[in-house]
């Protein structure tokens, strides 16, 4: 097989399809195609001069589960090892994380002690839920949101308080919308294979298979660490991948070329660009978000475009800050507002905490990120092409106020509205999947899907579905 495969879109996930695909000398050309000026999509960093590192979109990556483990070897061969940034699971980032109920901030239950006494918000002691679990009879639907799932089999006031926070904090969505069987399949899988959470957790649940251990994941596991960023921020990452693409003489990176139109002729895909040029593939991979999929897809592909537009996403408004000396009252990773509190506030990260590193030099500092909006964006602050950066620094200054007494001006200040920066996994996005896939197995159609609209929105998991979507399409899989 000697094939010319182009690459939709130079996110981490098509940045991670081209690396992988440029491995093998069963493709003989790789060309990525990415939209705007720079690689790296949602990952995005500003490096200040003084060394100040601020993250406008994912801030710190975790090294557990098989994709986590997975990109820790990518780092070694990306020559990264010494940028990273590990939080240990003993980190007071890694202990402390906090919820904004009834206007007040209260410590996450953790550890033993944690979980066997009755900790406000909370009316009873969360080992009470968790020994209950085991008694609860499995469910027999296919899929449900995650609130039902964890209302059924843990209590409502977790799933009201808890878990409602945690999807806000992970894909800034409704927990009565998202999927449990899409958004935490571990939690799904336990229940299915041994009828409980807690039981599938301690009895395991699934056969993982086996990666390489190498220098840096066994220094990750024996330094146990809970998170990782880069010393010049996440987007040194895209950049590395970028660097290596370019020393590559079977890839070619586009920047600035859109794509606009995708043709499936009987010579393989005419892909057409915004400039009227046309380049020809052997195959696509796409790792451009679903709903750009579907507008470039040719009409005869309709059924598979209506099903890539039916996937949502959500539109976070972000604000980072940067203040002088300490000003938190609290030390930890940040702190999660659940939507009966307050719609449209997310949460704020304390990004000072986990990475001191990314502070300016030579002054003590304390940065802040506010994470607004959500699946509640245009609900609470209308179209986002008309909110302002000011209503957003507006209501960012409010919520530090309230939420934890911060009345200083900032430093340095940076908002902007993230458009359709998280895909949402509805109810039913399992099924969704696998009528796309049968479609394009059906048609024929030398067409992959990649990135972060599909099986995990973390950056582990994009990387991984780029890989996949590589190593399905060299026949490894
Ligand atoms: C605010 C925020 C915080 C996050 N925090 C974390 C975190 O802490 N940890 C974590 O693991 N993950 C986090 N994530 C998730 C993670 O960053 C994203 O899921 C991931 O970066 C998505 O990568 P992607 O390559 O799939 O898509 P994208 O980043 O969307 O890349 C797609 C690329 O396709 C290009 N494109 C679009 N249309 C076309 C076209 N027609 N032709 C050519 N190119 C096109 C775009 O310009 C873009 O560069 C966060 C995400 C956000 C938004
Ligand atoms: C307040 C909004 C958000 C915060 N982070 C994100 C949003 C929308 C986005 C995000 N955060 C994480 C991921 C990756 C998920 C993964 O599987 O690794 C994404 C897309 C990491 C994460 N953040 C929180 C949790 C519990 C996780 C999962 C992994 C982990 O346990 O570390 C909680 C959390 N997120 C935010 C805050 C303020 C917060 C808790 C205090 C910000």
């Amino acid at each position: 097989m000697q094939k010319t495969v182009a690459v939709l879109g130079g996110g981490i996930g098509g940045l991670s399809t081209c690396y992988h695909l440029s491995k093998s000398i069963q493709v003989s050309k790789v060309v990525l195609l990415e939209a705007s000026g720079r690689c790296g999509g949602w990952v995005s960093t500003t490096r200040r001069e003084d060394g100040a590192v601020f993250e406008h979109g994912p801030r710190g990556v975790r090294p557990a589960g098989t994709t986590g483990k997975y990109i820790l070897n990518m780092l070694t061969e990306l020559g990264l090892e010494s940028e990273i940034l590990p939080v240990p699971h003993h980190h007071v980032a890694s202990k402390n994380r906090f919820l904004y109920v009834k206007g007040q901030l209260h410590k996450m239950p953790s550890g033993l002690g944690g979980v066997v006494r009755t900790i406000p918000p909370f009316s009873s002691p969360i080992m009470l839920s968790v020994l209950k679990e085991v008694l609860v009879s499995k469910g027999t639907q296919e899929d449900e949101s995650v609130h039902a799932f964890v209302s059924r089999r843990l209590g409502s006031e977790l799933a009201d308080i808890a878990i409602d926070a945690l999807c806000r904090g992970v894909f800034a969505g409704d927990s009565r919308k998202l999927s449990v069987r899409s958004c935490f399949p571990p939690l799904y899988s336990a229940e299915k294979a041994r009828g409980s959470i807690l039981l599938g957790m301690l009895m395991g649940y699934e056969k993982r298979p086996p990666v390489v251990r190498s220098a840096l994941l066994q220094r990750a596991q024996k330094e146990r660490w809970a998170q990782w960023s880069l010393r010049r921020g996440m987007q040194a990452l895209p950049e590395a991948l970028e660097e290596t693409l370019r020393g590559h003489e079977r890839v070619e990176v586009h920047y600035n070329a859109p794509v606009r139109r995708l043709d499936n002729t009987a010579a393989g895909w005419e892909i057409k660009l915004e400039d009227g040029s046309t380049l020809k593939a052997d195959h696509v991979i796409s790792a451009v978000p679903a709903a750009a999929l579907a507008a470039v897809l040719p009409p005869a592909a309709q059924p598979l475009s209506q099903q890539l537009r039916g996937i949502p996403t959500a539109t976070v408004g972000m604000v980072n800050l940067e203040f002088s000396g300490s000003v938190l009252p609290v030390t930890g990773f940040g702190h999660l507002v659940p939507s009966s509190e307050d719609r449209g506030l997310l949460g704020v990260v304390y990004d000072s905490v986990p990475f001191p590193e990314h502070n300016r030099a030579g002054e003590p500092t304390t940065r802040l990120t506010i994470m607004m909006g959500g699946s509640w964006f245009e609900e609470v602050f209308g179209q986002p092409d008309h909110v302002t950066e000011q209503e957003l620094l507006d209501r960012a200054a409010e919520a530090l106020k309230t939420h934890l007494g911060i009345t200083d001006a900032p430093l340095w200040s940076k908002a902007a509205v993230l458009k359709n920066c998280i895909p949402q996994y509805h109810l039913g996005h399992w099924k969704r999947l696998e009528t796309m896939r049968q479609y394009i197995s059906d048609a024929s159609l030398p067409l992959s899907l990649a990135g972060a609209s599909y099986d995990g929105v973390s950056i582990s998991d994009v990387i991984s579905s780029g890989r996949q979507a590589a190593e399905r399409l060299l026949g490894k899989v």
